[in-house]
This record gives structure tokens, C-alpha cells and sequence, in this order.
């Protein structure tokens, strides 16, 4: 990665991206894009300072690459507009990989992923475009994880399982192997899914059932 980047927005979730953009040694931040005019972080201490997302046009798309700093919460589109937003305009994103993560050679990770801290990604699954696996997520063995999703800290995808575009994998919620879950699905944090669930549906808690072993087999 040649280009220098630019940071889209300033909250929590920019923070650790420069964390980890710190720890990869990638290019520069050479700016970043917020509308908080009394923001004071030390993160982006004497980096430019765009205040609106026009201003973006101050860099050329063939000199940056951007980076997705909103995150992602249910029911919030924000972060998906903004993508949509630079893609018009030519602009493309920067697929960030933790150094601390693990993500196996056969898994194949599209623009604008981002793998935080302590993930592991096993072979042969697929994470589309601007998904965030957050701290600490486990995305197991030929899933098919869809665009503009977020796996929360801690969310444990087990084998083969697939996901619709703009799902939330709640934090510490699990997703039993082979499941698919269509688009626009919420599983709450803490979660467990056992049955594949329909788009624009949102799954809660966790219903343990007790049953004799001996007459489930007889
Ligand atoms: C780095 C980061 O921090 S990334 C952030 C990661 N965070 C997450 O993944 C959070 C995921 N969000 C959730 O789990 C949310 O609670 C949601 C989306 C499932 C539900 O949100 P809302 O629809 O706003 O529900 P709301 O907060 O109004 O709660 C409604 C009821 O459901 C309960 N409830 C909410 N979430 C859950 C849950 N995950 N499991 C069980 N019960 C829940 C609430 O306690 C409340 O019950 P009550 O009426 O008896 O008090």
C-alpha cells in the first residue's frame, strides 16, 4: 500500500483504526474527515482537519486511499452512506489487517475490511466489502460473511455459515455451523442461533431446552 490514507470520521472506532494503521506502519494519515468543530483528540494531533465530506476533493483519488472510522451500530446507515458517498466520487477504501489477527491464506477479504485486534479468520471464507470483525471475533471455516456487516467483539461464527449484506452480529452472540442469516438481520449481543433467520429480522437472547439423550434416540 503506497498511497497515503485518509481517516473518515473521529470517534472510537477511528481511534483504534489508527492504532492499528500505527502498529502495520502503513502510509500516513494525512487527514481526516469530521464535522465535530470542537473536537479535541490527541489522536489527530497536526493531521488536516476536513471538515465536511466535499472537502474530501482537496486530495485527488489516485494519491488516497480512505479508511471507514464510523463504526457500525444497529439500525445506524451512516457508515454505509459514506462509503457509497466516496465510491461515486472514485474513491477507494483501505483494507485493514490487524497484526495481532489471525487469517488464514484461503480466506479472501474484500475492500474495505477491517480485522481488529485478536480475530481469527480459518480457511477458505470469504468476508465482501466494508465488513468490520471486531476485536476478538472468530469467523470459522467457508463462511460467506456479507458486505457492510459487523461482527462485534467477540461474536463466534462457526463453520459454514452465511450472511446477507448489513447484518450485526451482536457482541459475544454465536451462530451455529451451517446457518444462513439473511440481509438486514440484528442478533443481539450475548445470542445464540440455531436456525437460519429472515431478512430484516432481529434475534434475541437464548432459549436453553433440556432433553433426555437416551429417548432422543430411541
Ligand atoms: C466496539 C463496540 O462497542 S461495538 C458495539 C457492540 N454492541 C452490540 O453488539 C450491541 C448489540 N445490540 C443489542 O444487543 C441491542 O440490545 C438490540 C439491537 C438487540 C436491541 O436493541 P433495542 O431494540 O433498542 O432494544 P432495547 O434496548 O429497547 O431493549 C428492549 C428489551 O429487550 C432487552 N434486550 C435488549 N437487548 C437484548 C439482548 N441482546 N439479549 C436479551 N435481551 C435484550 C432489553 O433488556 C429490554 O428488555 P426490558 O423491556 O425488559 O427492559
Amino acid at each position: 500500500m503506497s498511497k497515503s490514507l485518509v481517516m473518515i470520521g473521529s470517534g472510537g472506532h477511528a481511534c483504534v483504526l489508527m492504532d492499528l494503521i500505527e502498529q502495520l506502519e502503513l502510509p500516513p494519515v494525512v487527514a481526516y474527515v469530521s464535522p465535530d468543530v470542537s473536537f479535541n483528540n490527541q489522536v489527530f494531533n497536526g493531521i488536516t482537519h476536513l471538515r465536511h465530506d466535499d472537502d474530501i476533493s482537496r486530495f485527488s483519488p489516485d494519491d488516497v486511499l480512505l479508511v471507514n472510522g464510523v463504526g457500525s451500530l444497529p439500525n445506524q446507515a451512516h457508515r454505509q452512506k459514506l462509503c457509497q458517498f466516496y465510491h461515486q466520487l472514485g474513491y477507494q477504501f483501505a483494507t485493514i489487517i490487524s497484526p495481532n489477527s489471525i487469517v488464514s491464506k484461503s480466506a479472501i477479504l474484500a475492500q474495505g475490511v477491517q480485522v481488529m485486534n485478536n480475530v481469527v479468520i480459518q480457511a477458505n471464507t470469504r468476508v465482501n466489502a466494508h465488513t468490520i470483525v471486531n476485536t476478538g471475533a472468530i469467523v470459522e471455516h467457508d463462511c460467506d460473511i456479507g458486505a457492510n456487516n459487523h461482527l462485534a467483539p467477540r461474536a463466534t461464527i462457526c463453520g459454514n455459515v452465511t450472511t446477507g449484506a448489513g447484518v450485526h452480529i451482536g457482541t459475544s452472540a454465536t451462530v451455529i455451523q451451517g446457518i444462513t442469516i439473511e440481509q438486514n438481520v440484528i442478533v443481539g449481543a450475548g445470542a445464540t442461533v440455531t436456525h437460519n433467520i429472515e431478512q430484516n429480522s432481529i434475534v434475541y437472547g437464548f432459549r436453553s431446552q433440556v432433553v433426555n439423550r437416551t429417548q432422543q434416540h430411541e
